[in-house]
């Protein structure tokens, strides 16, 4: 998780304009130190955790993401973006770090999962008024083109 978004702020610095802790630091040694770097990739990585463990369950997946969803809208004001953002930086840091478990099946149904949590969190978006509602935004995106596509 650290290391997830400590790439994450590397390679996106305005994201890190929400984190009062770390908003002024550069130095990556510097951030990984950070409680609130760390505390923020537990939940991450717990938010995700709950999610794979109720792939059965799509009334869980989507009430766990709702409620994710809204916290970053309505109390951290999060922008919308950051969450696809993320999501790329996620998938790249999985693919770098077990390239042996991340086949092409496993990067597709990585990217599936990681649209449908995108999804998700931009339909709280939408419920509180944030992001504007889209007839093309009605249903899941189902693949996230891989590089060579
Ligand atoms: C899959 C993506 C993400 C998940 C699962 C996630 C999960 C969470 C959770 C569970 C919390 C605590 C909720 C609460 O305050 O009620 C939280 C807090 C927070 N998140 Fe996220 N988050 C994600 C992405 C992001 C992104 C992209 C940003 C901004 C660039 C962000 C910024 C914040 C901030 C500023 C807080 C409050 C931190 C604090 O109080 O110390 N999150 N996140």
């Amino acid at each position: 998780g650290c290391l997830l978004l400590l790439r994450f702020f590397v390679n996106f610095p305005s994201a890190k304009q929400y984190f009062s802790q770390f908003q002024d630091m550069e130095e990556p040694e510097e951030m990984e130190r950070s409680s609130q770097l760390r505390h923020h990739a537990c939940r991450v990585m717990n938010a995700l955790n709950t999610v794979v463990e109720n792939l059965h369950d799509p009334e869980k997946v989507s009430s766990v993401l709702a409620v994710v969803g809204r916290a970053h809208a309505v109390k951290h004001k999060v922008e919308p973006m950051y969450f696809k953002i993320l999501s790329g930086v996620i998938l790249e840091v999985l693919c770098e770090d077990f390239p042996e478990f991340f086949t092409a099946d496993v990067q597709l149904v990585w990217s599936k999962l990681m649209a449908t949590v995108y999804w998700h969190v931009t339909g709280a978006y939408t419920d509180v008024g944030w992001l504007q509602v889209s007839s093309k935004q009605s249903s899941p995106v189902h693949t996230i083109p891989l590089p060579g596509n």
